[in-house]
């Protein structure tokens, strides 16, 4: 199947649905909110988890697996926080004809799966600090829209778990890890992310504070999170009893954090880079980066062409460039095109009797369809500047859309037009819950509420006498607010 049916400013909803599908990402299943991940997304996310794999062993992360199982009884032990989350836990409760003695949840987190555990190997400050990470699958039964990558009810993540003996190091490590997934969106994703503290209320309630990486979608208007990286404080602790025995031989509580990011990462991507011809990868993460495309006129000679193909290939192979050749007979070279600007390969290489004779090749660009030829002597430099230009191009533009959308608001009137101009809204206000609530209330509708996105570490200089947007009282910080995924 050739084109899109639908324009990403036309019906974004279907717009994206079609590229994750065309672009052979996604294949949808027959269980509402799951959906099969195909090679052109799993090696997306293998990028990705080797570049974050290799900088949290940096880190002195260990790797874990722990069961997909987990008893009721234990789930219950953090039922302060998880009764919001009850309708998503998903249930074994058979096994062939017969019934389980107890129901067995399927992990949605897993907290209360690892932290038994860690009660257990925590003994002494040598035991600390602990740091546990495992790539994982969770499932969350969500009723809201689903959506490929963005919302299913099944998806896979990486997620820390860390004890330390000081509140320092968990401060610390919170931070590190932040970074890391600033660079995943920015550096990889070619994504802007701001990086934040969520409010009282948006927080995990389990923890002590939420730092996350917040992304947003100029087409729906919609902030999303990117990933979320808590300080627990020593409230898992003392619900787990997670002790140690310190130098001095007093016995104390460890502090904790736990972080994560997931496969969403990968729709946020396809969201902000996708046009109407399909996926725009940015290098970086691309699977394929160039395709070589032989283009053989009826006479010419097409053993050598072909040749030159597999040559080019081989070469930027050599060079660590992730390139590959198309040279199925039963489709045109139109064809072929329409089908790697479909898959949102970066870099085009086509070949033909002109390009042989003048020891040349010809290169098109899938972000801006630049075409340039270039000598074969210089192919290699050549395609890498071209793949570095193609990854800050992305970021670049992506970074200008975004800040296009932020609007800075004083007054309420403001905050509600701008919220239905699908902005990305910039607001002082008083830092209180129940003022947040009390927005929250306000704006309900079908759309969703609006909600604070994050407080950005980088805030604004705040003006003396600035008052609340929504309360009128003395405004404490500047927030982004906004509707969300
Ligand atoms: O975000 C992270 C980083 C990685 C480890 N976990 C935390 C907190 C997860 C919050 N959360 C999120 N969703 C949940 C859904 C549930 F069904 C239940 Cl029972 C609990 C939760 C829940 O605790
Ligand atoms: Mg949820």
């Amino acid at each position: 199947k050739l084109g899109m049916a639908y324009r990403k400013d036309d019906n974004f909803g279907e717009w994206y649905s079609e590229v994750v599908v065309n672009s052979e990402m996604i294949e949808y299943y027959d269980i509402s909110g799951c959906y099969i991940l195909r090679p052109w997304a799993m090696e997306i996310w293998e990028l990705l988890k080797e570049f974050f794999d290799a900088e949290i062993k940096k880190l002195k992360l260990k790797p874990y697996y722990f069961p997909l199982f987990v008893t009721e009884n234990v789930l219950q032990k953090e039922k302060d926080h998880i009764e919001g989350f009850a309708p998503e836990v998903a249930w074994v409760t058979k096994s062939g004809k017969s019934d389980l003695e107890a129901p067995i949840a399927i992990r949605p987190t897993s907290e209360t799966v690892m932290y038994p555990y860690f009660s257990k190997w925590i003994r002494s400050h040598r035991d600390l600090p602990l740091r546990c990470n495992q790539w994982c699958n969770v499932v969350r039964w969500e009723f809201s829209n689903p959506t490929p990558f963005i919302r299913s009810r099944e998806f896979l993540w990486q997620e820390g778990h860390t004890a330390f003996a000081t509140k320092e190091e968990a401060d610390q490590e919170v931070l590190q890890i932040l970074e890391l997934y600033r660079r995943i969106y920015e550096e990889f994703l070619a994504v802007p992310v701001s990086k934040g503290r969520k409010s009282e209320m948006e927080k995990f309630a389990g923890g002590l504070y939420t730092t996350s990486v917040e992304a947003f979608i100029p087409n729906t208007g919609r902030g999303i999170q990117g990933a979320t990286s808590h300080c627990l404080g020593q409230n898992f602790a003392k619900m787990f009893d997670i002790t140690f025995e310190n130098e001095k031989g007093a016995r104390e509580m460890v502090w904790q954090n736990s972080w994560a990011y997931t496969t969403r990462s990968i729709g946020v991507m396809v969201m902000t880079h996708g046009d109407d011809k399909g996926l725009v990868l940015p290098p970086r993460v691309a699977p394929i980066q160039v395709i070589v495309i032989p283009v053989p006129y009826k006479d010419a000679d097409t053993t050598a062409i072909k040749e030159a193909c597999e040559s080019t290939v081989y070469n930027l192979n050599q060079s660590d460039i992730r390139a590959d050749l198309d040279t199925r007979e039963n489709y045109s070279p139109g064809w072929k095109y329409s089908h790697w600007e479909m898959k949102g390969v970066p870099l085009r290489i086509e070949i033909g009797p002109k390009d042989l004779a003048n020891k040349q090749v010809r290169i098109v660009r899938r972000d801006n369809g630049s075409k340039v030829d270039i000598p074969v002597i210089n192919l290699v430099e050549e395609v890498k500047a071209l793949l570095d230009g193609i990854q800050e191009n992305l970021l670049k533009t992506a970074k200008e859309k975004r800040d296009a959308c932020i609007e800075v608001i004083k007054t309420w009137d403001d905050f509600t037009a701008a919220l239905n101009n699908k902005r990305l809204i910039l607001a002082a206000w008083c830092d209180e819950e129940e003022v947040e609530k009390d927005v929250k209330a306000r704006t309900k509708g079908d759309l969703g509420a609006a909600k604070t996105l994050c407080t950005p570490f980088d805030q604004p200089e705040l003006a003396e006498g600035t008052l609340c947007f929504a309360s009128g009282k003395p405004a404490k910080k500047w927030s982004f607010w906004g509707r969300s995924y």
